[in-house]
């Protein structure tokens, strides 16, 4: 199976490149600057180029607090282009997985959430990522959604390769413990997609595995307790630790509102494709291995 993909460096495409051969797959990555999702006529003609079986959609402006200040560039790269990339597929006949998040809810009340909950995003990331949702189902229905949340990985921007770099030179990191999701380990989540797609070719037509579908590694936490447990495995392989402050969001100001309790419920899409999401904490410490390797070369050379 040939899988197209856009984006060249971020997470998700980093973590289905490195699955590809142990999965069986074929990744073909579309990134800038010749697929420019600023750019929407470079979209179609590049996915038909690859002549993919799946076309999963899994780019987009993802830095949440910048993105408050940058509304127009995010709408286009998480909303316009969303719809311009399911407009191919659909040109092509080809399913799509396009990559959601839980930023798409307010987090006030409703956790942990189902596909049916109303949604209520309360940043401009949210707001964009939404407005990508409905692009792609305003287009036809031969697409997933998967709405993802809190993805860490060896790869990209992360909280915890943030909080690996903020220990190299602080002994107490503060951390706000009031805000409760579920992380979602980039190989789960890559793993998750390529299963995905095997049964969306597989079964054609079969509409209860198309739509909206949440998928996050299983055993929620806050930003607080994800940092402690960071720290934990981070003190397993190099023996020392920060300590972690829990404070309050309002102790912690940013540019973008994000949601108190954004946590997902997964039990459509076990019941539906047959698989449990994994627990991150089990894997959490290979993550964390990984980041410290890199920066022990980075640091102390090779
Ligand atoms: N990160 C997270 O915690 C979560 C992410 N998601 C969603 O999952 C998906 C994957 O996220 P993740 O892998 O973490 O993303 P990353 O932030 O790691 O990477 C973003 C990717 O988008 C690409 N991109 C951004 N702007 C453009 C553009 N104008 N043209 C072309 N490519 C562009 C980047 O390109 P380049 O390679 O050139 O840098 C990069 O490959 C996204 O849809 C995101 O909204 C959902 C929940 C949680
Ligand atoms: C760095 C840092 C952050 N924080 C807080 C800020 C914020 O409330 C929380 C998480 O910070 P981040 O900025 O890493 O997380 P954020 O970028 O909001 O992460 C989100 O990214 C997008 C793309 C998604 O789709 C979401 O699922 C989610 O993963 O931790 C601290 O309290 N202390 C710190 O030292
Ligand atoms: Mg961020």
């Amino acid at each position: 199976m040939r899988i197209a993909v856009t984006g060249q460096t971020g997470q998700l495409v980093s973590c289905l490149r490195e699955g590809a051969a142990q999965w069986g797959v074929e990744i073909m990555s579309l990134g800038r600057p010749a697929v420019d999702l600023t750019r929407l006529e470079t979209i179609g003609p590049a996915l038909i180029a690859v002549r993919p079986d799946v076309i999963v959609s899994a780019a987009a402006y993802t830095a949440v607090d910048r993105a408050e200040g940058d509304a127009v560039t995010a709408f286009r790269v998480n909303g316009d282009a969303a719809g311009e990339i399911a407009r191919a597929a659909k040109a092509m006949g080809v399913p799509l997985i396009h990559i959601s998040t839980d930023y798409v809810f307010d987090g006030i009340g409703g956790a942990p959430y189902a596909e049916t909950a109303e949604t209520g995003p309360v940043s401009v990331y949210g707001r964009s990522k939404r407005a990508g949702e409905k692009a792609v189902q305003a287009v036809g229905n031969n697409h997933v959604i998967l709405r993802t949340s809190w993805i860490f990985s060896a790869y990209g921007a992360n909280f915890v390769r943030t909080m690996l770099m903020l220990a190299r030179d602080r002994d107490e990191v503060r951390v706000v413990a009031d805000q409760h999701g579920c992380p979602t380990n980039g190989m789960d989540i890559a793993a998750a997609v390529v299963t995905v797609a095997h049964q969306m070719l597989e079964h054609r037509d079969d509409y209860d595995r198309r739509g909206i579908f949440h998928f996050c590694g299983a055993g929620a936490t806050d930003w607080a307790s994800f940092a402690d447990a960071v720290f934990d495995a981070q003190a397993e392989f190099i023996g020392v630790r920060p300590r972690v402050v829990r404070i309050a969001t309002t102790d912690y100001p940013t540019a973008a509102v994000r949601p108190p309790d954004s946590r997902l419920d997964t039990t459509l899409i076990e019941r539906t494709f047959g698989f449990r999401a994994p627990a991150w904490r089990d894997s959490l410490p290979d993550v964390v291995k990984q980041l410290l390797g890199e920066d022990m070369r980075g640091t102390y050379g090779r």
